[in-house]
């Protein structure tokens, strides 16, 4: 704390020197016309180290003071002081002038201003106080100064701070004063809208985005405007005039707090944690040293909290500047737009000191250069976030673009080879259909095969037992009578040993199709193997039928055959059993054909006979 002291005498000497401009201190000399004046030029000073020191006391010591050196409207600087510092100025004025003036000490965060007239008046303007209590409602120190008819007038000022001790003075004459508050109330009306509402429609894009950026843009704006509404006096004057201690944290709090945000918002914006790592994390100590300054005032002394605030600022501005060239220069959107936005801010500030060391003239830009620099910097950082919805966007289409382009492909993919498939599946169907219809035609004939006599094309015993169990089923049911003829061939030997083998088959295919040219339909004639032959007759009318058919059999098989150009004469015996009902197997029906086609035989041949039991 003791360097402070010689911290701000080192500052003011240097202010002095930059802004060189003469060594006498000469007086004001107000003449006809002049509707204001910067006074730095004409002002003296004197450091009261302790506080304590009275008018009369300074007043005995004026041959102590200083003259400021400075040139024109130069801001009087003592940076961070825990002096009170003393200013005197002379004042003459011709008869023609006006009397009644104003002086206008622009720098509101000041704690304590203590004003003493020619006339032996006693004004004072604190921020510690309540705001109706300074001598003249406005958002600066004002004080009336009236001026004497003749000589010089003595205007001696008292100002102390445990903020910055800056003190821009300016003579008005009273109605040029009261133009240009309404000019300067103007131009900060116009800034805090435009801060009041960049801040609500980023409030509206949080609430409908939910992307916290936007809040912490909200929070920036919102604590920029807190420190700016302290800086410019706005605040106390119209927002907390009844709560000066809070007015005398405002100034630092609100810029710690813009610091904090600021820093918050560069991180998710620049997305430091992936473009500038080593940096993101000074980014985040930054930001946590301004959480530290918020909450400084609170525990230790305000002017400690200010110069922390300060250094955390300056350093987090460089810090912001190297971020946002990094971030460019990896392609990070909006990077460009942030290094311009803040860049703005940077220079407004510069721009504002540069007119404090009276480097630059005092114009309109000049003097609201930082209320510019910031307003371009927070519309430019809004612009960047509505166009990060745009990005968003964009990169949501080429996504959606995409994923549609690889459903399209699946689809396409899908229906090839849902196409392939079917297609295959017909394939497939074709051939089982073909094999199935092989595989049926195969057990057609494998049945034909297996009920038929290769020789004869007949059906051969296994059909023939079939057939006659169904024939006496069905004569069962219906009451009435199957007839089996058991037919023999007579002296089929010697032909087949005679002619041979082929001429005997071809008798027996012979003997076949007479059989089956005498019997109807519905009746079933096979054979049971070598010259032997049966028929099963259904439907009969009686055994006289079955008779009168073996009778017919007997004479059809009697005829002469002509066999590969041979005649032959053949015959043949026939046994009949008859089915009347009853549980007489077909076993023992064919037994009983056999017997009675055996007694035919015996009876001579070429005859039937039926059994008889
Ligand atoms: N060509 C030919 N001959 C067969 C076939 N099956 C059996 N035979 C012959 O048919 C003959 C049947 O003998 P038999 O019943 O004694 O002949 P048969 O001379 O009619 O005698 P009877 O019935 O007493 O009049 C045998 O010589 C068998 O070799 C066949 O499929 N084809």
């Amino acid at each position: 704390m003791l360097a402070v002291p010689r911290i701000s005498v080192l500052l003011f000497l240097l202010c002095c020197w930059l802004c060189h401009g003469g060594t006498a201190l000469a007086g004001v000399r107000l003449a006809p016309g002049v509707a204001s004046l910067a006074l730095a030029a004409d002002v003296a000073v004197l450091e009261d180290p302790g506080g304590h020191m009275s008018l009369a006391d300074v007043q005995a010591r004026a041959a102590d003071f200083q003259p400021s050196r400075l040139r024109g409207d130069a801001a009087i600087n003592f940076g961070y002081s825990s002096s009170a510092w003393w200013l005197r100025f002379d004042v003459e004025a011709g008869p023609a002038v006006a009397r009644d003036w104003m002086l206008e000490v622009g720098f509101p965060t000041l704690d304590r201003v203590d004003f003493f007239g020619p006339g032996g008046e006693h004004l004072s303007a604190s921020d510690l106080l309540p705001f109706a209590a300074r001598p003249v409602k406005h958002r600066n120190f004002v004080f009336p100064l009236r001026l004497g008819e003749t000589g010089t007038n003595t205007v001696w000022l008292r100002v102390a701070s445990e903020g910055s001790l800056t003190v821009p003075l300016r003579l008005w004459q009273a109605e040029a004063f009261r133009e240009e508050s309404h000019t300067s109330y103007a131009v900060l009306s116009v800034y805090f809208g435009m801060l009041l509402s960049l801040a609500l429609y980023n409030l509206l894009l949080w609430f409908s985005l939910r992307d916290s950026t936007y809040l912490t843009y909200v929070l920036f704006a919102a604590s920029m405007a807190v420190g700016q509404l302290s800086l410019n006096g706005l605040g106390n004057e119209f927002l907390w005039p009844h709560w000066p201690a809070w007015g005398n944290a405002a100034f630092s709090t609100g810029f710690a707090a813009t610091g904090l945000f600021g820093a918050l918002f560069t991180r998710a914006f620049l997305a430091t944690r992936r473009n500038a790592p080593r940096l993101d994390g000074a980014v985040i100590g930054l930001a946590a040293l301004f959480a530290l300054c918020m909450l400084a005032p609170l525990v230790a002394p305000y002017r400690l909290a200010a110069i922390l605030t300060s250094l955390t600022g300056v350093t987090f501005s460089l810090v912001a500047v190297i971020a946002g060239l990094r971030c460019w220069r990896k392609g990070q959107p909006g990077a460009r737009i942030f290094l311009l936005a803040w860049t703005l801010l940077l220079l407004g500030v510069g721009i504002v000191g540069l007119r404090n060391l009276n480097l630059l003239p005092t114009t309109f830009f000049s003097f609201y250069a930082i209320q510019i620099g910031s307003a371009l910097e927070m519309l430019l950082l809004s612009f960047a976030l509505a166009d990060r919805i745009n990005g968003l966007r964009r990169e949501k289409d080429l996504a959606q673009g995409e994923a549609l382009a690889v459903k399209q492909q699946l689809v396409g993919a899908l229906q090839r080879s849902e196409a392939s498939l079917e297609q295959r599946v017909e394939e497939r169907t074709e051939e089982l259909e073909a094999a199935n219809a092989r595989l049926r035609e195969n057990e057609r004939q494998l049945q034909a095969l297996a009920h038929t006599d290769t020789l004869t094309g007949l059906p051969n015993r296994l059909l023939l037992d079939a057939r006659l169990l169904q024939s006496m089923q069905q004569a069962r049911r219906t009451h009435g009578q199957v007839a089996l003829l058991l037919v023999d061939l007579d002296q089929f030997k010697p032909i087949n040993d005679g002619y041979g083998h082929a001429i005997g088959d071809e008798v027996l295919r012979c003997t076949a199709d007479r059989l089956k040219a005498a019997v109807r339909e519905v009746d079933t004639v096979a054979r049971l193997g070598g010259d032997e032959f049966v028929v099963v007759l259904t439907g009969l009318g009686g055994g006289a039928d079955a008779e009168r058919l073996a009778q017919k059999l007997v004479a059809s098989l009697g005829e002469p055959m002509r066999v590969l150009g041979l005649p032959l004469e053949i015959g043949a015996s026939i046994g009949i059993a008859l089915f009347t009902g009853g549980e007489l197997s077909p076993a023992e029906l064919m037994r009983r054909a056999d017997q009675a086609m055996y007694a035919a035989k015996d009876a001579g041949r070429g005859c039937y006979r039926v059994f008889a039991a």
